[in-house]
Protein backbone atom coordinates (compact mmCIF):
# COMPACT_ATOMS: atom_id res chain seq x y z
CA UNK A 1 0.00 0.00 0.00
CA UNK A 2 2.77 2.31 0.81
CA UNK A 3 4.69 1.32 -2.34
CA UNK A 4 2.09 2.15 -4.04
CA UNK A 5 1.44 5.41 -2.87
CA UNK A 6 5.01 6.40 -3.32
CA UNK A 7 4.91 5.06 -7.00
CA UNK A 8 1.81 7.49 -7.37
CA UNK A 9 3.73 10.44 -6.04
CA UNK A 10 6.78 9.24 -8.05
CA UNK A 11 8.79 8.88 -4.90
CA UNK A 12 9.78 5.53 -5.22
CA UNK A 13 12.32 4.44 -2.53
CA UNK A 14 15.94 3.97 -4.25
CA UNK A 15 17.27 -0.02 -3.47
CA UNK A 16 20.18 -0.06 -1.64
CA UNK A 17 22.77 -0.77 -4.56
CA UNK A 18 25.43 -3.94 -4.34
CA UNK A 19 28.75 -2.81 -4.71
CA UNK A 20 30.89 -5.04 -6.93
CA UNK A 21 34.61 -4.89 -7.88
CA UNK A 22 35.93 -6.78 -10.51
CA UNK A 23 39.44 -8.04 -10.14
CA UNK A 24 42.17 -9.96 -12.32
CA UNK A 25 45.09 -9.98 -14.14
CA UNK A 26 45.56 -8.00 -17.19
CA UNK A 27 43.95 -9.42 -20.40
CA UNK A 28 41.90 -11.76 -18.70
CA UNK A 29 38.56 -10.11 -19.90
CA UNK A 30 37.41 -8.19 -16.96
CA UNK A 31 36.04 -5.10 -19.00
CA UNK A 32 34.26 -7.35 -21.56
CA UNK A 33 32.33 -9.51 -18.79
CA UNK A 34 31.20 -6.65 -17.21
CA UNK A 35 29.93 -4.81 -20.98
CA UNK A 36 28.70 -8.29 -21.86
CA UNK A 37 26.70 -7.90 -18.69
CA UNK A 38 25.82 -4.32 -19.39
CA UNK A 39 24.80 -4.31 -23.12
CA UNK A 40 24.60 -8.04 -24.12
CA UNK A 41 27.82 -7.52 -26.28
CA UNK A 42 31.23 -8.35 -27.24
CA UNK A 43 33.24 -5.63 -27.85
CA UNK A 44 37.18 -6.94 -28.80
CA UNK A 45 39.11 -4.01 -27.33
CA UNK A 46 38.87 -1.98 -24.72
CA UNK A 47 41.54 1.07 -23.29
CA UNK A 48 42.66 -0.92 -20.09
CA UNK A 49 44.09 2.42 -19.10
CA UNK A 50 40.85 3.43 -17.24
CA UNK A 51 39.41 2.29 -14.30
CA UNK A 52 35.64 2.60 -14.87
CA UNK A 53 33.04 2.50 -12.73
CA UNK A 54 29.48 1.30 -13.70
CA UNK A 55 25.51 1.72 -12.58
CA UNK A 56 23.28 -0.47 -14.04
CA UNK A 57 19.91 -1.21 -12.75
CA UNK A 58 18.13 -4.45 -13.97
CA UNK A 59 15.53 -6.84 -12.78
CA UNK A 60 16.27 -10.03 -11.31
CA UNK A 61 14.33 -12.99 -9.66
CA UNK A 62 11.27 -10.24 -10.44
CA UNK A 63 13.11 -7.29 -8.27
CA UNK A 64 14.76 -4.49 -9.19
CA UNK A 65 18.57 -4.36 -8.59
CA UNK A 66 20.64 -1.91 -8.85
CA UNK A 67 24.34 -2.51 -9.50
CA UNK A 68 27.32 -0.45 -9.31
CA UNK A 69 30.09 -1.87 -10.99
CA UNK A 70 33.96 -0.59 -10.27
CA UNK A 71 36.03 -2.36 -13.55
CA UNK A 72 39.49 -1.93 -11.96
CA UNK A 73 42.50 -1.22 -14.30
CA UNK A 74 45.09 -4.15 -13.80
CA UNK A 75 47.82 -2.05 -14.05
CA UNK A 76 45.73 0.59 -10.99
CA UNK A 77 45.52 -2.76 -9.37
CA UNK A 78 49.31 -2.94 -8.61
CA UNK A 79 50.21 0.65 -7.95
CA UNK A 80 47.16 2.51 -6.75
CA UNK A 81 47.36 3.51 -3.30
CA UNK A 82 43.10 3.60 -3.21
CA UNK A 83 43.00 0.46 -3.63
CA UNK A 84 42.18 -0.53 -0.22
CA UNK A 85 39.48 2.05 -0.40
CA UNK A 86 38.02 0.68 -2.83
CA UNK A 87 38.23 -3.14 -1.63
CA UNK A 88 36.57 -1.78 1.23
CA UNK A 89 33.74 -0.25 -0.85
CA UNK A 90 32.65 -3.46 -1.94
CA UNK A 91 30.54 -5.90 -1.27
CA UNK A 92 31.05 -8.40 -3.55
CA UNK A 93 34.35 -9.51 -5.76
CA UNK A 94 34.41 -11.18 -8.67
CA UNK A 95 37.67 -12.41 -9.26
CA UNK A 96 39.07 -13.28 -13.20
CA UNK A 97 41.61 -15.53 -14.75
CA UNK A 98 41.98 -16.73 -17.90
CA UNK A 99 42.10 -20.43 -18.53
CA UNK A 100 44.86 -20.39 -20.92
CA UNK A 101 47.11 -18.28 -18.39
CA UNK A 102 48.58 -19.80 -15.48
CA UNK A 103 49.90 -16.70 -14.20
CA UNK A 104 46.56 -15.01 -14.00
CA UNK A 105 44.83 -18.08 -12.07
CA UNK A 106 47.64 -17.81 -9.44
CA UNK A 107 47.30 -14.19 -9.23
CA UNK A 108 43.81 -14.97 -7.77
CA UNK A 109 45.35 -16.04 -4.54
CA UNK A 110 47.31 -12.99 -4.04
CA UNK A 111 44.19 -11.13 -4.76
CA UNK A 112 41.89 -13.39 -2.36
CA UNK A 113 44.50 -12.66 0.37
CA UNK A 114 44.79 -8.34 -0.33
CA UNK A 115 40.89 -8.81 -0.34
CA UNK A 116 40.97 -10.95 2.99
CA UNK A 117 43.45 -8.26 4.35
CA UNK A 118 41.74 -5.33 3.23
CA UNK A 119 38.27 -6.15 4.84
CA UNK A 120 39.77 -7.88 8.45
CA UNK A 121 39.31 -3.85 9.88
CA UNK A 122 35.65 -3.77 9.39
CA UNK A 123 35.16 -7.69 10.30
CA UNK A 124 36.73 -7.15 13.63
CA UNK A 125 34.81 -4.03 14.45
CA UNK A 126 31.29 -5.37 13.06
CA UNK A 127 32.15 -9.12 14.15
CA UNK A 128 31.94 -10.45 11.22
CA UNK A 129 33.35 -13.34 9.61
CA UNK A 130 35.99 -13.13 6.21
CA UNK A 131 34.46 -15.85 4.95
CA UNK A 132 31.51 -13.83 4.74
CA UNK A 133 33.04 -11.89 2.27
CA UNK A 134 31.32 -13.35 -1.03
CA UNK A 135 34.11 -13.57 -3.77
CA UNK A 136 33.45 -15.45 -6.93
CA UNK A 137 35.94 -16.94 -9.01
CA UNK A 138 35.56 -17.06 -13.20
CA UNK A 139 37.49 -18.52 -15.72
CA UNK A 140 37.21 -16.74 -18.52
CA UNK A 141 37.73 -17.46 -22.41
CA UNK A 142 36.75 -21.75 -22.43
CA UNK A 143 36.09 -20.85 -26.08
CA UNK A 144 39.96 -21.08 -26.18
CA UNK A 145 39.79 -25.23 -25.50
CA UNK A 146 43.24 -25.52 -27.29
CA UNK A 147 45.48 -23.04 -25.64
CA UNK A 148 43.51 -24.56 -22.37
CA UNK A 149 45.80 -24.39 -19.09
CA UNK A 150 44.07 -24.26 -16.36
CA UNK A 151 41.39 -27.57 -16.15
CA UNK A 152 38.34 -27.19 -14.78
CA UNK A 153 38.60 -29.49 -11.69
CA UNK A 154 42.09 -27.10 -10.97
CA UNK A 155 39.86 -23.80 -10.87
CA UNK A 156 37.27 -25.60 -8.83
CA UNK A 157 39.84 -26.99 -6.71
CA UNK A 158 41.11 -23.48 -6.07
CA UNK A 159 37.85 -21.92 -5.78
CA UNK A 160 37.39 -23.97 -2.71
CA UNK A 161 40.52 -23.87 -0.94
CA UNK A 162 40.24 -20.16 -1.06
CA UNK A 163 36.76 -19.93 0.25
CA UNK A 164 35.50 -18.51 -2.58
CA UNK A 165 31.53 -18.56 -2.62
CA UNK A 166 31.01 -19.79 -6.46
CA UNK A 167 32.99 -21.08 -9.07
CA UNK A 168 31.90 -20.38 -13.03
CA UNK A 169 33.61 -21.48 -16.20
CA UNK A 170 32.75 -18.89 -19.03
CA UNK A 171 33.38 -17.67 -22.04
CA UNK A 172 32.43 -13.86 -22.38
CA UNK A 173 33.28 -13.64 -26.18
CA UNK A 174 30.38 -16.96 -26.78
CA UNK A 175 27.98 -17.04 -24.25
CA UNK A 176 25.82 -13.83 -22.76
CA UNK A 177 24.17 -16.12 -20.55
CA UNK A 178 27.62 -16.93 -18.36
CA UNK A 179 28.58 -13.06 -18.18
CA UNK A 180 24.64 -12.90 -16.92
CA UNK A 181 24.95 -15.87 -14.41
CA UNK A 182 27.90 -14.55 -12.86
CA UNK A 183 26.54 -11.37 -11.69
CA UNK A 184 22.83 -12.67 -11.07
CA UNK A 185 25.41 -15.38 -8.34
CA UNK A 186 26.93 -11.73 -7.07
CA UNK A 187 23.14 -10.48 -6.61
CA UNK A 188 22.01 -13.95 -4.89
CA UNK A 189 25.20 -13.82 -2.19
CA UNK A 190 24.51 -10.29 -1.33
CA UNK A 191 21.21 -10.81 -1.06
CA UNK A 192 21.99 -13.95 1.07
CA UNK A 193 23.98 -11.86 3.32
CA UNK A 194 22.05 -9.65 3.92
CA UNK A 195 19.13 -11.81 5.30
CA UNK A 196 21.46 -13.73 7.19
CA UNK A 197 23.00 -10.00 8.82
CA UNK A 198 19.59 -7.91 8.40
CA UNK A 199 21.50 -4.84 10.71
CA UNK A 200 24.70 -5.45 8.05
CA UNK A 201 25.68 -2.20 7.89
CA UNK A 202 28.69 0.27 6.47
CA UNK A 203 31.02 0.57 9.25
CA UNK A 204 32.28 4.05 10.24
CA UNK A 205 35.64 3.15 7.72
CA UNK A 206 33.51 1.83 4.78
CA UNK A 207 31.78 5.14 5.19
CA UNK A 208 35.17 6.89 4.55
CA UNK A 209 36.20 4.72 2.04
CA UNK A 210 33.18 5.52 0.04
CA UNK A 211 33.75 9.46 0.44
CA UNK A 212 37.17 8.61 -0.32
CA UNK A 213 36.35 6.78 -3.55
CA UNK A 214 33.44 9.25 -4.87
CA UNK A 215 35.94 12.06 -4.72
CA UNK A 216 38.71 10.02 -6.04
CA UNK A 217 36.73 8.46 -9.38
CA UNK A 218 36.01 11.95 -10.21
CA UNK A 219 39.68 11.96 -11.51
CA UNK A 220 40.38 8.15 -12.39
CA UNK A 221 36.58 6.89 -13.88
CA UNK A 222 33.33 8.57 -14.65
CA UNK A 223 30.05 6.74 -13.82
CA UNK A 224 27.57 5.72 -16.81
CA UNK A 225 24.41 4.96 -16.16
CA UNK A 226 22.23 2.39 -17.87
CA UNK A 227 19.17 1.64 -17.04
CA UNK A 228 17.14 -1.36 -18.23
CA UNK A 229 12.97 -1.13 -17.85
CA UNK A 230 11.38 -4.24 -16.13
CA UNK A 231 11.23 -7.06 -18.37
CA UNK A 232 12.99 -10.00 -20.01
CA UNK A 233 16.48 -10.12 -19.81
CA UNK A 234 15.93 -10.21 -23.78
CA UNK A 235 15.76 -6.62 -24.05
CA UNK A 236 19.04 -5.89 -21.77
CA UNK A 237 20.47 -3.85 -24.63
CA UNK A 238 17.88 -2.25 -26.30
CA UNK A 239 17.06 -0.33 -23.46
CA UNK A 240 20.33 1.29 -23.45
CA UNK A 241 20.70 3.26 -26.27
CA UNK A 242 22.87 5.78 -24.42
CA UNK A 243 25.88 2.98 -23.73
CA UNK A 244 24.95 1.54 -27.46
CA UNK A 245 25.83 5.37 -28.90
CA UNK A 246 29.29 4.69 -26.91
CA UNK A 247 29.94 0.55 -27.92
CA UNK A 248 29.98 -0.91 -31.50
CA UNK A 249 31.56 -4.35 -32.24
CA UNK A 250 34.13 -3.31 -33.59
CA UNK A 251 35.34 0.22 -32.16
CA UNK A 252 36.38 1.25 -28.51
CA UNK A 253 34.17 2.74 -25.55
CA UNK A 254 34.18 6.77 -25.46
CA UNK A 255 34.17 7.34 -21.92
CA UNK A 256 32.37 10.61 -20.57
CA UNK A 257 35.05 13.30 -20.14
N1 LIG B 1 38.72 -15.68 -26.95
C1 LIG B 1 38.23 -14.87 -26.01
N2 LIG B 1 38.74 -13.63 -25.85
C2 LIG B 1 38.22 -12.84 -24.88
C3 LIG B 1 37.18 -13.28 -24.03
N3 LIG B 1 36.93 -12.28 -23.16
C4 LIG B 1 37.74 -11.27 -23.47
N4 LIG B 1 38.54 -11.60 -24.50
C5 LIG B 1 39.57 -10.78 -25.14
O1 LIG B 1 40.63 -10.61 -24.21
C6 LIG B 1 41.22 -9.32 -24.39
C7 LIG B 1 41.28 -8.59 -23.07
O2 LIG B 1 39.94 -8.30 -22.67
P1 LIG B 1 39.65 -7.12 -21.63
O3 LIG B 1 38.22 -7.17 -21.28
O4 LIG B 1 40.21 -5.83 -22.12
O5 LIG B 1 40.53 -7.60 -20.41
P2 LIG B 1 40.80 -6.85 -19.02
O6 LIG B 1 40.94 -7.92 -18.00
O7 LIG B 1 39.75 -5.82 -18.79
O8 LIG B 1 42.20 -6.18 -19.29
P3 LIG B 1 42.86 -4.89 -18.56
O9 LIG B 1 41.92 -3.73 -18.82
O10 LIG B 1 44.19 -4.73 -19.23
O11 LIG B 1 42.99 -5.18 -17.12
C8 LIG B 1 40.41 -8.59 -25.46
O12 LIG B 1 41.07 -8.72 -26.69
C9 LIG B 1 39.11 -9.36 -25.49
O13 LIG B 1 38.52 -9.33 -26.76
C10 LIG B 1 36.65 -14.61 -24.22
O14 LIG B 1 35.74 -15.09 -23.54
N5 LIG B 1 37.23 -15.35 -25.21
Amino acid sequence: MASMLYNKMGLIPKQKPIRVMIMGQPGVGKTALLVRFVTKRFIGDYDSNLEKMYMYQVTMDSETVNFEILDTAAYIQYKSCNMEMNMRWADVFILVYSITDKCSFDDCSRLKFLINYNKKKRRLSTKEHLSDVPVILVGNKIDQQYDRMVTYADGKKRSQELGCVAFHEISVREDVDQAYEVFKEAYTCWKSMSYKNPKLKRSSSDNGAEAFFNSASRFISWPLVFGESAGSSSSRSEDTPEFRARASTEGHVQWRK
